[in-house]
């Protein structure tokens, strides 16, 4: 007899073909070892390439993951999956007040994992010393631009000098290396690119170019406005000679070069025109506690339902750890912006974890 198809839904085995090791192996042989972690959706500055200026619709409180549960998931990203870099990011993470809990907690893991951060750097002129004494490595810090009134208008808050103390302080505790992040937006800080470059080659922090990619809370991205990697060279060229740097980029986002033969570095991130998505090696989980397995990625897979399920146990943590093996199995193969059927991911950066 023939079967007839009754279009009821059954279970999908959501690891078809995945190959029974302990990592975070994906479909297209990457594996990943970074795992970004957002430990807040909210922040204090409105970036007009990433926040509007009422700021967002914040996670609830109960919903987001506390301290405690955040450090269980690390230590099962240490324990089970392979994880050897866990990065704070958010929203501003600055912002969660278990922070430093948190980064004393994944230090005192074995295998230790780096640890870093990527902040807005507001408030950090206090907490450097105190971060780093915890456990954090290195710290990137975002800075579109060291002129005051153009960074006030870029990020709504005039809190320039705020930041500069806080790379300032980072220095002074001894983090290194430090990284600063800038978003070049055309007829807005495009022209103090080379000043900007001038004040991390003084500080002996190194640079990287962001291209600006759609996943502005406000939908307001287009190709055409985007400045390229191609044209960021350009403009740099124009005050410093570059040569690009010999070495091997491994799975960082930022292509290096060499400025005026000296050795300081500058980076750009082109992740439209110059996607790295081959070889990527990222997983996030989100403040709520969703892996995704990529920034573009259509799907979440929730931990904290498990998480909240029952009493800690170790068979607990292994059924969160498959499922975190089978999200990141899912993967998709890029983030897809230059495709006609791109869309948007459901969440914006900052909700993410940029
Ligand atoms: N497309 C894409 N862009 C990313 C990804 N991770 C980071 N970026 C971009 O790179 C920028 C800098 O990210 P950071 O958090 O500073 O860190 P990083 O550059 O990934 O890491 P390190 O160079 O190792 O410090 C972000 O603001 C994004 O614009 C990613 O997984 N995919
Ligand atoms: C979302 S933020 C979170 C961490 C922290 N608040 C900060 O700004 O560093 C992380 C990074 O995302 C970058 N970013 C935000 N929106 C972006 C966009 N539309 N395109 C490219 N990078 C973006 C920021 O420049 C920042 O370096
Ligand atoms: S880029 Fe960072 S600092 Fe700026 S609004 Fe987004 S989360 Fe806040
Ligand atoms: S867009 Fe997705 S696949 Fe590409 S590098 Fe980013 S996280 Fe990895």
């Amino acid at each position: 007899m023939n079967s007839i198809p009754l279009g009821i839904p059954t279970a999908r085995d959501l690891s078809v073909g995945r190959p029974d090791v302990p990592g975070l192996v994906d479909r297209f042989g990457r594996v990943a070892t970074d795992l970004r972690v957002s430990v807040t959706d909210r922040c204090n500055l409105r970036c007009t390439y990433c926040m509007p200026a009422e700021g967002l619709e914040w996670m609830p409180g109960d919903e987001l993951l506390s301290t405690t549960e955040v450090s269980r998931l690390i230590k099962i990203a240490v324990d089970h999956l392979g994880i050897e870099e866990i990065r704070f990011t958010g929203g501003e993470p600055l912002l969660f007040h278990g922070l430093g809990e948190l980064i004393g907690c994944a230090a005192d893991l074995v295998p230790r994992p780096q640890i870093s951060l990527t902040t807005n750097a507001l408030g950090l002129e206090h907490r450097a010393g105190a971060l780093a004494a915890a456990g954090l490595d290195r710290v990137n810090i975002s800075l579109d631009t060291v002129d005051r009134d153009t960074f006030a208008s870029i990020t709504r808050r005039d809190r320039l000098p705020a930041v500069l103390a806080g790379i300032d302080a980072c220095r002074a505790a001894g983090i290194a290396p430090i990284k600063v992040n800038a978003v070049l937006l055309r007829g807005v800080n495009d022209d103090g690119a080379c000043d900007l470059l001038r004040y991390c080659i003084d500080r002996d922090v190194e640079l990287r170019f962001i291209e600006q990619m759609p996943i502005d809370s406000d939908n307001a991205w287009a190709a055409q406005n985007m400045i390229t990697a191609e044209e960021i060279l350009a403009i740099l060229r124009s005050e410093f000679s570059l040569h690009p740097e010999s070495e091997a980029r491994g799975s960082a986002p930022a292509e290096l070069w060499t400025v005026d033969e000296s050795r300081h570095r500058v980076g750009v991130i082109a992740s439209v025109t110059r996607p790295f998505c081959g070889d990527c090696n990222r997983v996030r989980l989100t403040a709520d506690g969703s892996v995704r397995s990529c920034l573009f990625g259509a799907e979440e897979f929730d931990l904290r339902g498990q998480l909240r399920s029952s009493e800690p146990t170790e068979s607990v943590d292994r059924a969160i750890a498959q499922r975190w093996r089978e999200a990141v199995w899912r993967k998709q193969p890029g983030h897809g912006i230059n495709d006609p059927g791109f869309l948007h991911p459901t969440r914006p950066m900052s909700a993410i974890g940029g």
